[in-house]
């Protein structure tokens, strides 16, 4: 055969093979990992090609997504992963459900978690690749995604950040951002109208403070990147999505193109404020977490590396990181505790008793915040009631022994932390009442597997953020609770669904007064 029908030849069958390959990667490669899954001892929802058990998922409950302002219940796990619920019921807490052609495990059983868990190390633990590229433009290659020995040193690095003395200098930037939400507030009422949304101020404010905390980012230019984020996060988790189908992105390439621009806007905004800070590295007096980070690699080297480890890629994403996992999340758990403490005059009275006799006239800091051991109580509460931070998720890095079942490397995981918190199995009877006060001896809440309470996920790659949303919370909650009392607004409606973390769908409306 002469060289150029060979090249013809080639060309010609190219098309052929493409199609061989995307019928095996996404069709029959799905078939045998199901076959296995079933010989490995998981049983599920029988998925269909293409979108898996999608829709299933979209399905709505009976007891519908809205829970209305009559009935105010914690109950809520029915309302949150519907789908999960049901299949719980035909599948136990253990069972194999599908995203397009991944399969996932579910997860809400704590001793298998246990069982699981202490057969994997932390750095062999990966995170579902199925999501990295959804979530690119918000993670980047950031501590929440990264894995392996990268994942060790980028921890290594980052953990001393948070350590309670770096954390000190953050107080002044909190407590500034939230008086500034009680003026506008105080303006509101005045003005007549006592309803806030709360969710939406509490958000905004988080958004500031860790702008600032993050990025030294002050007034405006903190607003923007905090909008832009938002932003982000909305155009990627507001609209009906499909991971893990074939061709999914095309289904809403809108969005995924706006998704993409606004990744691009916030890396320009943000890349101005990193390199302007690494010009002024050896006079880097700023101590946000960009500055702590930078001073603990001011070996500035030329090869475009920032000493031992970050690149200015790097901390461009870790940047991101800390925002999407750190505000959110804390801003969640604040507003629901004040819809808590709404609902819960008796535990508004006894944390302002609280605040008085710990706090007083003092300077709100790490060392007079530790004293407010109640507020500690109902922040576990409230985290187990409503974990902002819903499910953990993991990918098998190899095969995991359980018992007499094999996971088989590869599978994704999903472990449902809002149905291990309202499992009256390890609750008991009371599970679905507020009842801070099951912490006060215990820091498991009298929950009876030390694996069934995870608000901040577990081993060693637990929530890095911790401790600078403890003081978060706490300064925030008793600036709040010194100049306002609260009431739920008969216009509030009880919708918490998951948009990345668990939140009020339409908000969060209390009657505020001023005390
Ligand atoms: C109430 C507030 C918060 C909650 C409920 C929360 C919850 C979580 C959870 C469940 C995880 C996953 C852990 C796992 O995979 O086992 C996590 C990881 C993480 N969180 Fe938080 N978080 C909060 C606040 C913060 C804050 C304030 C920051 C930073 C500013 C932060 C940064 C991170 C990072 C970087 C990770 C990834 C850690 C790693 O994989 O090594 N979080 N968080």
């Amino acid at each position: 055969m002469e060289f150029s029908s060979a090249v013809a030849f080639i060309f010609s069958i190219l098309p052929l093979l493409l199609l061989l390959k995307l019928t095996f990667s996404w069709w029959v490669s799905p078939i045998l990992n199901h076959l296995k899954l079933k010989r490995c001892g998981f049983g599920g929802p029988l998925p269909s090609f293409p979108l898996g058990n999608i829709q299933e998922m979209k399905k709505k409950n009976s007891l519908s997504s809205s829970l209305g302002s009559s009935n105010l219940t914690h109950d809520i796990h029915s309302t949150v992963f519907p789908y999960f619920s049901r299949w719980q019921n035909s599948h136990g807490k253990v069972f194999i459900y599908w995203l397009g052609t991944e399969p996932f495990l579910y997860i809400a059983d704590p001793e298998f978690l246990k069982k699981m868990s202490t057969e994997v190390l932390a750095k062999r633990w990966g995170k579902p690749r199925v999501f990295r590229h959804d979530r690119d433009p918000m993670f980047g290659n950031g501590l929440v995604m990264v894995e392996g020995n990268e994942w060790v040193s980028h921890r290594h690095v980052i953990a001393p950040a948070f350590s309670p003395l770096n954390l000190k200098a953050m107080a002044s930037m909190m407590t500034e951002s939230t008086n500034q939400m009680i003026d506008r507030w105080i303006a509101q009422i005045n003005s007549g109208n006592p309803k806030i949304d709360v969710e939406r101020e509490v958000v905004e404010t988080a958004g500031e403070i860790i702008a600032k905390t993050s990025f030294g980012m002050k007034g405006k230019n903190a607003k923007e990147v905090s909008e832009k984020l938002r932003a982000l996060q909305m155009t990627l988790f507001k609209t009906t999505r499909y991971v893990g189908v074939p061709f999914g992105k095309c289904f809403n390439v809108k969005k995924t193109l706006e998704a993409k621009k606004l990744g691009k806007e916030i890396d320009k905004l943000l890349l101005s404020v990193i390199t302007s800070r690494m010009k002024s590295i050896k006079r880097q007096t700023q101590e946000d977490l960009l500055g702590l980070l930078l001073q603990g690699n001011n070996n500035h080297q030329d090869d475009g590396k920032l000493g031992k480890t970050f690149t200015t890629r790097d901390l461009l994403d870790e940047c991101k990181t800390f925002f999407f996992a750190g505000h959110e999340t804390t801003a969640l758990a604040i507003s629901w505790t004040l819809f808590l403490l709404a609902m819960h005059e008796d535990w508004q009275i006894q944390l302002r008793d609280e605040i008085r006799e710990v706090v007083g006239d003092k300077e709100l800091d790490i060392n007079t915040l530790a004293g407010l051991r109640k507020m500690k109580w109902v922040m576990n509460e409230v985290l187990r009631l409503y974990p902002t931070a819903p499910n953990v998720q993991r990918q098998a890095r190899e095969d995991i022994q359980v018992d007499n079942l094999t996971v088989p490397n590869g599978t994704n995981m999903w472990i449902d932390v809002v149905a291990m918190h309202h499992d009256p199995a390890l609750w008991g009877k009371d599970v679905n009442e507020f009842r801070p006060e099951r912490f006060m001896n215990d820091v498991n809440g009298g929950c009876n597997h030390k694996m069934g309470y995870l608000p901040f996920g577990f081993g060693g790659r637990m929530c890095v953020g911790r401790n600078l949303s403890f003081m978060e919370y706490k300064i925030v909650l008793t600036l709040l609770l010194s100049r306002f009392s609260f009431k739920v607004s008969p216009g509030y409606n009880h919708a918490p669904s998951i948009m990345l973390s668990l939140r009020p769908t339409y908000g969060l409306l209390l009657i505020v007064q001023p005390l």
